[in-house]
C-alpha cells in the first residue's frame, strides 16, 4: 500500500525533494540582515534559494542580522558601537547577538525555506565545532583596540556541513563561534564566516546578498557600481572602504584566495537576484573574479569532512 500525501498547512507534502541535492556545485549565500527586513522579500529570497537547488546547486546559507541586533540592543538600552564595520561586542551584548542570530533570524530563514519542503537545517558556527575562533584584537596606531568579544575564525570543520549538504539539506549557519582560547561564544561577522566556509568547503562560488546594488569605489559618492573586478584590484581598493562594505569585500577576497571562482555582491531588492546571482554568469551588482593568486589551488582543497586551518 503506497504512503498517503499528507497536506501540510495546505499545500502538498514533497516526499522526494531532498534526494534531488547532493552532488551539484556548493554555492554559500549570505544574505545580510539589511536585506532581511521586509517580509515579502525573505520569503521571495528563500524561495529563491530552494529554486537554485532545484536548478542543481548545493546552496548553504550564512545569515547576518546586524540592524535586528542593533534594534534589540537599543530596545534593551545597551550601546551600539563598531569599529571598522565590527561590532564592539561586551558579554551582555553577546547574549543577545546569540538570542536574535541563532534564535530569531535563523529560525525564521528555516521556517521560510521549509514552505517549499522539508530541506533546512539551521546550525550555529558552535555547533559540532563547525566554527572556531580566537580574540579579535584589532590594532589603532599600533596599540591594541579592545572590542570584546569579536571572534576572529581559525578553523572551519566541514565535516557537519558536507554531511548535510551530501543528504540533500540546506544548512542555514549563524555566525556565533566557541574561542579556542577560552570556551567563550564569539560574534563573528556574517561576512567573514560565510567566507571562511566558502573556502573550507571548496564552494564553487559565494554570493553576498545586501541592501545596495553592489560595491562603489568611492562611496557615497559615485553613481555607478564597480560591476567587475580581480582579487587584485579589490585589494588595491580595500583602504578606501568602511563600514559594512569594509567585512565584504575582505569576505570576497578570502573566499577567492581560498579557491573559490567567484564573489559576488548583490541587491536583495532585485526580484529574484538570488537566483540569477547564483545560477548565472549574467551581470548583476559587483563580481569579483580570482587573478589566479589563489593559495589553496581547486585540486589541494581539504577532503570532505575535514577540519581546515585558516
Ligand atoms: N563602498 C561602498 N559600496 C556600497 N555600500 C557601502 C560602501 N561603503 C559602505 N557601504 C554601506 O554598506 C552597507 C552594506 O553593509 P551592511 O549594512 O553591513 O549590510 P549587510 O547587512 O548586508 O551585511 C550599505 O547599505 C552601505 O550603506
Ligand atoms: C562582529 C560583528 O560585527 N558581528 C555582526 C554579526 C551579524 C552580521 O554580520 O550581520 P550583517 O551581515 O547583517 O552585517 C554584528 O554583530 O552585527
Amino acid at each position: 500500500m503506497s504512503e498517503p500525501q499528507l497536506a501540510v498547512h495546505g499545500r502538498p507534502a514533497r516526499p522526494a525533494a531532498r534526494s534531488a541535492g547532493g552532488r551539484g556545485p556548493i554555492t554559500v549565500i549570505k544574505l545580510g540582515g539589511s536585506a532581511l527586513v521586509d517580509n515579502e522579500l525573505k520569503a521571495a529570497i528563500a524561495r529563491d534559494v530552494v529554486r537554485a537547488r532545484d536548478e542543481g546547486l548545493r546552496p548553504l546559507v550564512v545569515h547576518g542580522g546586524g540592524p535586528q541586533i542593533s534594534a534589540e540592543l537599543a530596545r534593551r538600552g545597551l550601546a551600539n558601537e563598531f569599529r571598522a564595520g565590527l561590532r564592539v561586542t561586551t558579554p551582555g551584548a553577546m547574549d543577545v547577538v546569540r538570542m536574535v542570530l541563532v534564535g530569531q533570524v535563523q529560525r525564521e530563514l528555516v521556517g521560510l525555506i521549509n514552505r517549499d519542503g522539508p530541506l533546512a537545517v539551521g546550525i550555529s558556527g558552535e555547533d559540532a565545532d563547525t566554527i572556531t575562533a580566537v580574540r579579535h584584537r584589532p590594532e589603532a596606531g599600533g596599540e591594541p583596540v579592545d572590542i570584546g568579544r569579536v571572534g576572529e575564525i581559525v578553523k572551519v570543520d566541514t565535516a557537519l556541513l558536507e554531511a548535510l549538504l551530501g543528504q540533500g539539506f540546506i544548512p542555514v549557519v549563524s555566525p556565533v563561534a566557541r574561542s579556542a582560547e577560552d570556551g567563550l561564544v564569539h560574534n563573528v561577522n556574517a561576512d567573514t564566516a560565510a567566507a571562511a566556509i566558502a573556502a573550507g568547503l571548496g564552494a564553487r562560488d559565494l554570493l553576498m546578498v545586501t541592501d545596495v546594488k553592489g560595491l562603489y569605489a568611492d562611496w557615497p559618492h559615485d553613481d555607478e557600481i564597480v560591476s567587475r573586478l580581480t582579487a587584485a584590484e579589490l585589494e588595491a581598493l580595500l583602504p578606501r572602504l568602511t563600514s559594512g562594505m569594509l567585512p565584504k569585500a575582505e569576505g570576497c577576497l578570502r573566499a577567492l584566495r581560498g579557491g573559490v571562482r567567484s564573489a559576488r555582491i548583490v541587491d536583495g531588492r532585485v526580484p529574484h537576484a538570488v537566483l540569477t546571482g547564483a545560477l548565472t554568469d549574467e551581470p548583476l551588482g559587483t563580481t569579483v573574479v580570482s587573478d589566479g593568486c589563489s593559495s589553496r589551488p581547486r585540486e589541494d582543497r581539504p577532503p570532505a569532512g575535514s577540519a581546515g586551518e585558516v
